[in-house]
């Protein structure tokens, strides 16, 4: 994971969810108290489709999953802020990080449910909510491409200083999840590291529903 996370920016957690922990967040989408508020993308040009950001406290699963994730992700993390020459740097226990965006006055809760309905999509974004963020972050896949919808690719797009994009569609089963640079990661060049941009987003579900649930690190402003 560290050498592909290195070499391209993200890479994939296969079956990190069971397909009924996948089911179980599924059927959590809805208005209910357990969320903090509701976007419809439309409404902010974001793509078509909806999300949840989930309140305090989370739901177990993901709470756990967000606990237990950052350690394995803080060491690259620091090792990336050093790369890139960004002061930055994150202790190795989640609860010291967030009390560190408390006191930023970044307090809401990020982790997110997403749902998309046949031509729905998500435009390419970086999810930064305030000064400080956590370089990774997680998307895992709720559905079953090719049974529940069709379409609906997660993509990843990387600029380099003066380049053009480049596009990677990552193959996610249900259950999968994908770790992937928020906003820049360290490159190797002939010249040493420079900063790549990354990018992510959905192409168009063609049919079905596509649930997703959005793991990131930082909390909002
Ligand atoms: O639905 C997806 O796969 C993308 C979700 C997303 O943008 C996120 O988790 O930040
Ligand atoms: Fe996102």
């Amino acid at each position: 994971m560290q050498a592909e996370l290195d070499a391209q920016g993200w890479a994939m957690l296969p079956e990190l969810l069971e397909e009924t922990e996948c089911d179980a967040l599924a059927a959590l989408y809805g208005p209910t108290d357990i969320f903090r508020s509701h976007v419809v993308m439309a409404r902010h040009g974001f793509g078509k489709g909806e999300y949840r950001y989930f309140a305090y406290p989370l739901p177990p699963l993901v709470q756990a999953l967000r606990t237990a994730l950052y350690p394995r992700l803080a060491p690259i993390a620091n090792r990336w802020h050093q790369r890139m020459g960004m002061d930055a740097r994150f202790p190795d226990d989640h609860a010291d990080f967030l009390s560190h965006c408390h006191d930023a006055g970044q307090r809401r809760p990020t982790p997110l449910l997403l749902r998309y309905g046949a031509g729905d999509y998500n435009c390419l974004h970086q999810d930064l909510y305030g000064a400080h963020v956590f370089p990774l972050q997680i998307a895992v896949l709720l559905s079953r491409p090719g049974t529940d919808f069709t379409g609906g690719e997660f993509v990843l797009t990387e600029q380099r200083p003066r380049m053009q994009s480049r596009a990677e569609v990552v193959p996610l089963d249900k259950g999968d999840a994908v770790i992937f640079a928020v906003n820049a990661r360290p490159r190797a060049g002939t010249r040493g590291d420079h900063r790549a941009m990354l990018r992510h987003g959905v192409s168009t579900v063609r049919s079905g529903h596509r649930h997703t649930l959005g793991i990131i690190f930082h909390d909002a402003a």
